[in-house]
């Protein structure tokens, strides 16, 4: 579906009001290669000003890239925009692609228009939408009076309505309260599940990329640092899990051996282990008498945030 490689752009940077020569260029993406089959949903991830809006812009055909090769759907996006374009929807979560003052149900109407979207497609798109969606109550609204829930909603009807391949997913649910966010999810998934549709997905929302994406790829400083599945992520970079025991009574020695003793708090002793939870529960509990136990994953914001702090080996790369 994707297939990018070697892909270069850079920037003409700004200084001091005046443009300077080749001298000042910003790498906002420096050799980026990968590829994304049909029916993926791929999380893009890293932080600001790491790459990921300008490698979409060029997927999307908005940058020439300076160099490299990029095919999107066997088209070069920026040579054969049009043929491009209709084949992709976009979700922008910081900004909507509805009419302000239109009602929903006409800014719709529209994009049928735009994309020529045959008139029995988009009553069937617009009624399975709105069932999934639950967007009948605000057909009639327009979007400047829409909640920040409700216009995502809207906006991935939108996004949908002409049967792109791809959808490219930039913070869907920022802003949103778990509800919604999970509803969001939910709608994702079906489309990508019914209708084979390609989802690219940028986020900090790491919930998103565990509920949704298999497999991520993060950016840093304009080069891939990872390219994988997010569970050999955690496995790989991920921290210790962790066994949090409630003992019968204050232990006289918390130390188990083979378990790495992380804190204590009164009965409550934190250890951390790699692996099976089996065998450390079973050493635990022959230890002393124990209330409860629970086994805490590691939270894979920690391990992200590792691999951004630590710059963390270009290796990586799958
Ligand atoms: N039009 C531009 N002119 C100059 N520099 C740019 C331009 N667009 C992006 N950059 C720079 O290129 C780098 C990558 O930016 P990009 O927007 O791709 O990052 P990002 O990963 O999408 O970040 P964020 O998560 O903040 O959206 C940044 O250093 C940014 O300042």
């Amino acid at each position: 579906m994707i297939t990018v490689e070697h892909l270069r752009k850079t920037f003409r940077v700004r200084q001091g009001g005046l443009w300077r020569g080749s001298g000042a260029v910003k790498e906002a993406v420096r050799d980026v290669s990968f590829a994304v089959a049909r029916g993926e949903i791929v999380g893009y991830l890293g932080p600001n000003g790491a790459g990921k809006s300008t490698t979409i812009k060029v997927l999307t055909g908005l940058l020439v890239p300076d160099s490299g090769q990029v095919m999107v759907g066997g088209l070069v996006p920026w040579k054969e925009r049009r043929a491009h374009v209709a084949r992709l929807g976009a979700v922008f979560g910081q900004r909507t692609t509805l009419w302000w003052d239109l009602p929903v149900h006409e800014s719709l109407q529209l994009l049928r228009h735009i994309y020529r979207v045959p008139e029995a497609r988009f009553r069937q798109n617009l009624r399975d939408f709105t069932e999934l969606l639950d967007l009948g109550p605000f057909l009639n609204t327009p979007a400047r009076a829409l909640s920040l829930g409700q216009r995502m909603r809207a906006d991935l009807a939108a996004a949908l309505l002409h049967d792109p391949e791809l959808l490219f997913l930039d913070e869907p649910t920022v802003g949103l309260d778990v509800v919604a966010k999970e509803r969001i999810r939910e709608f994702i998934q079906h489309v990508n599940a019914t209708r084979d549709v390609t989802v690219l997905l940028t986020t900090h929302d790491l919930t998103d990329v565990e509920r949704l994406a298999r497999r991520v790829m993060i950016i840093d400083h304009g080069a891939l640092l990872y390219d994988g599945k997010l569970a050999q992520l955690q496995a790989r970079y991920g921290s210790a899990r962790e066994l949090v025991v409630d003992f019968e009574a204050v232990p006289v020695d918390p130390q188990v051996p083979g378990l790495e003793l992380l804190s204590m708090d009164g009965p409550r002793v934190r250890y951390g282990f790699t692996g099976a939870a089996s065998a450390p529960i079973a050493r635990v509990t022959a230890h002393a008498p124990v209330r409860d136990i629970t086994v805490k994953e590691p939270e894979i914001e920690a391990t992200i945030r590792r691999i951004y702090e630590g710059g963390l080996l270009r290796e990586g790369v799958a």
